[in-house]
């Protein structure tokens, strides 16, 4: 057996310093239900790319419905998991993420969320909680854009009643990793830094924590994980219609050494030909920052890369920005 030496232990980078720097900053928590809703959103982007939603309207049923059918999928052989085929684009997954060599203690489900015929795997349960998903993905987009000032309000959330629109939905699962967790304080990465495409993206987790989200200053927060509440980050196609005033915001999940973490997303994606562009009266007289490209293009691109790439950078107007 090997035995590692402190310093040589430190090289494994991955496995060291992941270590949250900041506890429990208050992630802003936006109330659905009421009218400030709007400015508390609006800081929300502009500050971490990131918050929580409560009085959401998805029904409790369909999430925990889902919830258990994604266990009872997980917990099946591995050969009847990779029956659902691999991830490319859709399909099942284990530790490989991505085209580019990711890896991450991780296993999933890459979900269409336009066709009827995933539904075999997950009867109802899926189209039930994806459709109370997306509306309320349009509302929290529509309550943005009255936030942002621009017109009509359904700017955003029409990219989503398209139907061509180009969402995902996701299933993580995170088996519990011990091994290594006691080396030095150190984690596992479950899914490496990064940001999401999309427009937003609607994360709903079981009690088990793991998500870390960065803050400008470079810091890693560790996100209280909240089953009855839902999640929204911003993508990276938010930052280019706002003209970077939103950001995307910088995320990872680390494993946990005793339970296991499940997490479902929605990722909002428009049509393939949409132009991703700021939107015009956000522009107020100022430039792009960034150059013409459609969602096909980018994601295009973004399917190219690896995690933790800095996606976006190719499409900056300066591209040291
Ligand atoms: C290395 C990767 C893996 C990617 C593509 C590329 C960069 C970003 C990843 C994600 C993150 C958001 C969901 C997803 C479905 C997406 O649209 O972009 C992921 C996709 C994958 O897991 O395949
Ligand atoms: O599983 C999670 O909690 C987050 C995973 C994630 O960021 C993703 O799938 O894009
Ligand atoms: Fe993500």
């Amino acid at each position: 057996m090997m035995v590692f030496s402190e310093p040589a232990i430190e090289q494994f980078s991955s496995f060291i310093n992941c270590r949250p720097t900041t506890l429990f900053p208050q992630i802003p928590i936006v109330d659905l239900s009421k009218p400030e809703s709007k400015h508390l959103i609006i800081k929300a982007c502009e500050e971490f790319g990131f918050f929580k939603v409560i009085n959401h309207g998805v029904p409790v049923e369909f999430i925990s419905k889902l919830e258990s059918e994604a266990a009872r999928f997980f917990s099946l052989p591995l050969p009847e998991k990779e029956k659902a085929g691999p991830p490319k684009p859709f399909g099942y997954g284990n530790k490989s993420i991505g085209q580019s060599g990711d890896v991450g203690w991780v296993e999933y489900l890459l979900l269409k969320t336009n066709q009827e015929s995933d539904s075999q795997t997950f009867g109802s349960a899926l189209n039930d909680y994806m459709s109370a998903v997306k509306k309320m993905a349009c509302e929290v987009l529509e309550i943005m854009a009255d936030g942002l000032k621009v017109q009509p309000r359904n700017v955003l959330s029409k990219l989503l009643m398209d139907e061509q629109s180009d969402s995902v939905f996701r299933l993580n699962h995170y088996p519990p990793c011990p091994q290594v967790q006691p080396l030095n304080g150190s984690d596992v990465i479950g899914f490496g830094e990064h940001t999401d495409p999309q427009i937003i993206s609607v994360l709903r987790s079981n009690n088990t924590s793991g998500l870390q989200i960065s803050l400008r200053d470079g810091s890693w927060v560790s996100v209280p994980p909240d089953q009855n509440s839902f999640f929204i980050n911003v993508g990276d196609s938010l930052q280019v219609m706002t003209n970077g005033r939103f950001k995307s915001v910088k995320h990872r999940v680390l494993t946990n050494s005793s339970k296991s973490r499940l997490s479902m997303i929605y990722f909002c994606g428009p049509p393939l030909s949409e132009k991703i562009a700021p939107l015009p009266s956000l522009m107020r007289g100022e430039e792009s920052l960034y150059k013409e490209f459609t969602w096909f293009e980018y994601k295009k691109s973004a399917f190219n890369s690896k995690l933790a790439d800095n996606r976006l950078m190719h499409f900056q107007r300066i591209e040291a920005l």
